[in-house]
């Protein structure tokens, strides 16, 4: 039995949010999954599951009484801030409680009230609208890192992992066409320093093996085909080499993800988003997590978004979410023994 409890942040009210929440509460014997409670509004999500027709009992707590109310009811912490449900309906009134959400669960580790925090989907745009600053989770984790431990390290990477292939996006939420501007060998250098570096202390590899994707086709044939393979990605490799982290690339992109490729390496650095999340999604989507490494706190995620388009529907899958928490509660208790 853990210490402590998982923190969950209600993510977009307007999404799937508070179903598969209330899906994996369900499951929680059946899939084993450490007690958690939810940030949000207790009454936002009794009208939600009211309305899906999911009989789950909510109970309003404070995190200290959640390991005694996880097994009869969906223990809700109430953030004071009302939610109105309208399922599929983005509105910009609900971006405060969706930060708060996730501001607060972050404050409740740092206090010692959480063993770590898995976040349900934000809708991006509808927060940015609304003045929010960070391009997703992973970045405004990193920064609320750096405010609540200022003495520890916060690097935020965005890792995907799933039970066949865990990649890393090194440039993330930018455009395709800004991609080669914006890469540079020293990102990928540091990079690939975190990934090395938190693959041994968080998920126990003695020596991860990392494949760098060349950003190119071929991995620029040479410089036939773009010079970026050359003059940045190879001498990043090298460093990384030279620091004594087994690293190989750049590889051509197009056949580092098949079955037999795949068994090669632990985990993929990749140049660009969709270089990273397309193989890992198309692979496993109901399976694989979004973790952030380098944070000073547990962090996962489910891989996929908001899914606005089935959100008054019921139809919800929530296993990407449960194997969030799995993954949350089996860093926690990584983090808790060291
Ligand atoms: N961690 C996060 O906060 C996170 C992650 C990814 C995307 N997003 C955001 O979500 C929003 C929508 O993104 P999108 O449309 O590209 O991707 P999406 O994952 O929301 O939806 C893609 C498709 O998959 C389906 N789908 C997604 N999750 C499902 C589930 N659990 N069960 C059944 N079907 C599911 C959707 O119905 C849709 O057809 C965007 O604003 C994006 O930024 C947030
Ligand atoms: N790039 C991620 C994905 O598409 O799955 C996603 O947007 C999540 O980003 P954050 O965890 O930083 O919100």
């Amino acid at each position: 039995m853990p210490r402590l409890p998982l923190a969950l942040s209600i993510g977009e009210p307007a999404g799937i949010g508070a179903e598969i929440i209330a899906k994996a509460w369900l499951l929680r014997r059946e899939k084993e999954l450490p007690p958690f409670y939810v940030l949000g509004d207790p009454t936002f999500v009794e009208s939600r599951l009211g309305r899906l027709g999911l009989d789950v009992p909510i109970v309003s707590v404070v995190p200290e009484v959640v390991l005694g109310a996880f097994a009869e009811a969906l223990p809700v912490f109430d953030l004071g801030q009302p939610i109105e449900d309208r399922p599929g309906e983005l509105s910009g009134a609900t971006a405060a409680a969706t930060i708060a959400a996730i501001e607060t669960a972050v404050r409740h580790v740092r206090d010692g009230r959480a063993s770590g925090i898995v976040t349900a989907p934000i809708q991006k745009s509808n927060l940015y609208a609304a003045g929010f600053k960070f391009p997703g989770h992973t970045e405004f984790l990193g920064e609320l890192a750096r405010q609540l431990w200022p003495h520890a390290p916060h690097e935020p990477v965005m890792m995907l992992a799933g039970p066949e292939l865990a990649t890393v996006p090194v440039t993330v939420h930018i455009a395709l066409k800004d991609v080669p501007e914006m890469l540079t060998g020293e990102m990928i250098v540091e990079t690939g320093r975190i990934v090395d570096r938190e693959m041994k202390a968080k998920f126990g590899l003695a020596r991860p093996r990392l494949a760098v994707a060349g950003i190119n086709p071929h991995a620029g044939e040479g410089g036939a085909m773009g010079r970026e393979d050359m003059d940045i990605v190879a001498p990043a490799v090298a460093r990384l080499r030279a620091e004594g982290i087994d690293a190989r690339g750049p590889l051509p992109s197009d056949t580092l993800f098949h079955a037999a490729a795949r068994k090669t390496y632990d985990v993929v650095l990749a140049m660009y988003h969709d270089q990273a999340l397309i193989p890992v999604k198309t692979i496993a989507f109901d399976e694989t997590v979004n973790v952030t490494l380098g944070l000073p706190f547990v962090r996962t995620s489910p891989d996929h978004g908001t899914a606005l388009d089935i959100a008054s529907e019921g139809k919800a899958d929530p296993s990407s979410l449960t194997a969030a928490l799995r993954m949350a509660g089996r860093m926690a208790a990584v983090r808790g023994a060291a």
